[in-house]
C-alpha cells in the first residue's frame, strides 16, 4: 500500500470542493488505491474484535469480498418516491462524482422484510431501508484488490485536512493488521424462548386451511428464536465458522449500534453485470440424504413432488411478472433444477435477461421484493397473514441486501439463514413456504433444519 498515493486524495477532494461551490450541491468523490494489504476477513476480525461498526460481503458466484468501513454518506429513500428516487439520487449523484482510479462509488445496504410494518424490538437500529457509502471500502475481486475512499465534498471543506484525516484511518487500518486476534471465549447456549411446536403447527393450520378455502395460494410462515449464550458472541467467529461450512452461499455481516445481522443465504435476489440480469426462484425444501444413494433419492422425491412444484411455480411466474416490465429480454430455465447446501437441497430456477433502458437495480429490487420464496402469493394477502399469526418483527431477516455502484451494477441476496447478534443475546428466523398440501408437522421439522445452519455456527466449542 503505497501512502505517497495520498496526495491525489488531496487533488480530487480540491476538485470536487470546486464543484460543490460552482453547483451549490455536496459532491462525492471516489478514489481508488490498489491494495496489497491484509486479506479482508482477516481485517473484518480484528474490527470485530474492536468493535468497529462495519460491513462485510462475500459472494461466491462471482467472486468478490466487500468490507466497508465508516460511512460518507447514508442513502435512505423518502416516502413518496421509495426506491425508485433513490436510483435516481443515486444516479446524479455519481454523474456529477469525482471518481480517480479504477474503481467506482458503491453503496452497501439492506430493506426490512416488511417496509409498511412497524419496526419493533430488536430491530430498533435497522431502519426501514438504507444503503451506506463506507468511507473506506475494500474490495477484493479476481480483478484484483482495492480500497476505495469515498467522501462527500462540501463547499466549505479543507481538502488538506480531509486528505490527512483519511491517510490517519487508512493508517489505523494497516496498523490493525498487525492486532494480535485472541480466539474469543467459548460460548455454550444457557437459554432458548421461542414459540413451541404445537403453537406453531396450530397457526400453520390455520394458514393451511385459509389455502385450501381459496383466500390465498401461499403464505411463508416463519419462527423466532432468542436464545441466551454463555459468552458473548462473535460476529466474525460466526461468519468464519459459516463460511467454512459452506462453500457456495452469500455471506453477510451488518453492523449497526453494537448489533450485528449477519448470515450465508442461498438466495440472490436479483444481480445486475453491464446490463445482464440474473435471478433465480429457490423455493422447495428437502433435506440431505446420509449417504450419495439416500441423497439422490431424496432429490429426486424432490423434484417429483406436486406440493413442491406447486409452491415453486408461484415464484417463479411472481418474479416473471414483477421483471417483465422492466426488462428488455427475458429466460426462464424451463424445469427447476436441485440447488445443494450441506443441510438441505432447494428446487431452483434460473431466471435471466436485459435491463431496459432507463430502469436500474433498485427498481428490480423494488419490484421483486419479497417474493412469493420469503412471503407467500399474493403478496398482499400473504403480508396481511405474515403481520396477523407471526407475531414478531422479521426486521431485515428475509429482506434485500446488498450493493450497488455508481456504473449501474448491483447485487442483492434474500437475507435468510440470519441471526441478529448483541453482546450474549442472538435472534434467529426462519421459515417456509405453506400450500394447501402441506403437512404442519413436517413443515416445523424442516424451519428447524434451516434454523440448524445458523445454531451450528454459533457455538464456538464445535470441532
Ligand atoms: C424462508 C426461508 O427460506 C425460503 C423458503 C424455502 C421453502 O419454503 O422451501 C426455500 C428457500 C427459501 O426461499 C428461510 O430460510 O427462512
Amino acid at each position: 500500500m503505497k501512502m505517497t498515493r495520498m496526495g491525489d486524495l488531496e487533488s480530487v477532494f480540491a476538485k470536487a470542493r470546486k464543484q460543490a461551490r460552482q453547483s451549490g450541491q455536496p459532491v462525492l468523490a471516489v478514489v481508488s488505491l490498489p491494495w496489497s494489504g491484509a486479506d479482508p476477513m482477516a481485517l473484518y476480525q480484528r474490527l470485530d474484535a474492536a468493535g468497529v461498526d462495519c460491513l462485510y460481503w462475500e459472494t461466491r458466484e462471482p467472486q468478490r469480498v466487500l468490507l466497508g468501513i465508516g460511512q460518507a454518506l447514508e442513502c435512505v429513500p423518502d416516502p413518496d418516491s421509495g426506491l425508485t428516487g433513490l436510483q435516481h439520487r443515486w444516479r446524479r449523484l455519481n454523474d456529477d462524482a469525482v471518481v480517480e482510479g479504477a474503481e467506482v462509488a458503491r453503496a452497501i445496504g439492506g430493506l426490512r422484510f416488511d417496509r409498511t410494518a412497524n419496526q419493533q424490538w430488536p430491530w430498533q437500529c435497522f431502519p426501514a431501508a438504507c444503503l451506506t457509502v463506507p468511507r473506506l471500502l475494500l474490495e477484493c475481486t479476481a480483478r484484483g484488490s482495492y480500497l476505495i475512499c469515498h467522501k462527500l465534498v462540501r463547499q466549505d471543506d479543507d481538502p488538506v485536512t480531509e486528505s490527512h484525516r483519511y491517510r490517519r484511518d487508512i493508517e489505523t487500518l494497516l496498523s490493525s493488521e498487525q492486532a494480535v486476534l485472541s480466539s474469543p471465549p467459548a460460548s455454550t447456549l444457557v437459554r432458548e424462548q421461542g414459540i413451541g411446536a404445537r403453537q406453531w403447527q396450530a397457526k400453520a393450520e390455520a394458514l393451511i386451511d385459509a389455502i385450501r378455502a381459496g383466500r390465498l395460494s401461499k403464505v411463508v410462515l416463519a419462527r423466532h428464536l432468542h436464545q441466551t449464550y454463555s459468552a458473548p458472541l462473535s460476529a466474525a467467529a460466526v461468519l468464519c465458522r459459516l463460511r467454512d461450512a459452506d462453500p457456495c452461499s452469500h455471506l453477510f455481516a451488518v453492523h449497526r449500534g453494537g448489533l450485528c445481522f449477519l448470515g450465508a443465504t442461498p438466495e440472490r435476489l436479483v444481480r445486475v453485470h453491464h446490463g445482464r440480469v440474473e435471478t433465480h426462484a429457490l423455493a422447495g425444501t428437502i433435506r440431505r440424504g446420509d449417504n450419495a444413494e439416500d441423497d439422490q433419492r431424496l432429490g429426486e422425491q424432490l423434484l417429483a413432488s406436486d406440493k413442491d412444484q406447486h409452491e415453486h411455480e408461484l415464484v417463479v411466474q411472481a418474479i416473471r411478472d414483477a421483471l417483465r416490465p422492466l426488462l428488455d429480454e427475458l429466460t426462464i430455465s424451463p424445469e427447476p433444477v436441485l440447488h445443494r447446501l450441506p443441510l438441505m437441497q432447494h428446487l431452483s430456477t434460473r431466471i435471466e435477461g436485459r435491463i431496459a433502458a432507463g430502469s436500474g437495480v433498485l427498481d428490480l429490487v423494488q419490484a421483486m421484493q419479497p417474493t412469493p420464496a420469503v412471503a407467500g402469493y399474493p403478496r398482499h394477502e400473504a403480508l396481511a397473514c405474515i403481520r396477523v399469526h407471526e407475531r414478531f418483527d422479521r426486521g431485515w431477516y428475509a429482506g434485500p441486501l446488498g450493493w450497488i455502484d455508481g456504473a449501474g451494477n448491483g447485487d442483492f441476496v434474500v437475507a435468510l439463514r440470519s441471526a441478529l447478534i448483541s453482546g450474549k443475546e442472538c435472534h434467529l428466523f426462519a421459515g417456509c413456504g405453506l400450500v394447501g398440501d402441506s403437512e404442519p408437522e413436517h413443515e416445523y421439522g424442516e424451519t428447524s433444519l434451516k434454523l440448524s445452519c445458523m445454531c451450528r455456527a454459533l457455538v464456538s466449542d464445535r470441532t
